[in-house]
């Protein structure tokens, strides 16, 4: 019999600042631990509001402007509370797209000398994007969701997702921070990995917040 991916241990009442949700705990096979809060009942659900988070130390916890992770998890759980019913899946081991702490400390090191954000990761001998969905996939399914509404602005998740069998009727697009230590991170997003920041440059300066009702900060 095939090794369960992922195996919930912990399920725990969260009120949060946004709005009560439910926190799960889940294990993955490979021994990673990751966080789904839940916000209503998931069970069945079409067309849910969903993000799948990759962990961001610096940005999600120390309110660093380098990237635009804070500004966008805090958006997403105001998103799913408002809306009274949906999932942020958080994973960690995603860190760095994948490659680490350290290794995404040493990334901006390169940045500081010149390159991109995509150019340090090759220069470090590393993948430009290491994510695996594949757990968010499982967790989504373990949770009983039918169909997501999945909050992003990047496409390529979308289409990971849809491989690890998920239906993913629409892309939302997720707010972003936009400011002068992450203008150029930005641009690379857009320019050279595929985001969909169309309107980055008329936005400037300042923050941006494409979905009504989000909280930008
Ligand atoms: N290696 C590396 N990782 C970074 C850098 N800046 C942010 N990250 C990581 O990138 C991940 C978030 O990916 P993003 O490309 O910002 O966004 P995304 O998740 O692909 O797309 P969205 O759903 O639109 O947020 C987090 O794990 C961050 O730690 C960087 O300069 N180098
Ligand atoms: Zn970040």
């Amino acid at each position: 019999m095939p090794v369960a991916p992922v195996r919930r241990e912990a399920s725990t009442a969260l009120p949060s600042e946004y709005g009560p949700f439910r926190a799960h705990g889940y294990r993955a096979a490979d021994g990673v631990e990751h966080i789904a809060l839940v916000a209503g009942d998931p069970g069945g659900a079409e067309d849910l509001v969903v993000r799948v988070h990759s962990e961001c130390l610096t940005g999600d916890v120390l309110g660093s402007q380098r990237c635009d992770c804070g500004p966008q998890l805090r958006a997403s759980l105001a998103r799913i509370a408002e809306e009274g019913r949906g999932v942020l899946v958080y994973l960690r081991g995603h860190e760095g797209r994948g490659i680490g702490l350290l290794p995404k400390l040493r990334a901006y090191e390169l940045q500081e000398h010149g390159r991109d954000t995509l150019d340090a990761n090759l220069e470090l001998g590393l993948p430009a994007d290491a994510r695996d969905y594949a757990v968010a996939a499982r967790v989504l399914e373990d949770l009983g969701v039918r169909s997501i509404r999945l909050l992003t602005n990047n496409p390529d998740k979308v289409d990971a997702l849809r491989r690890h069998g998920l239906t993913v009727t629409a892309r939302e697009a997720v707010p972003v921070s936009v400011g002068e230590h992450n203008l150029r991170y930005l641009r690379t997003k857009r320019d050279r990995m595929g985001h969909e920041l169309p309107w980055l440059d008329e936005a400037l300066p300042g923050v941006v917040t494409p979905l009504s009702g989000c909280p930008g900060r």
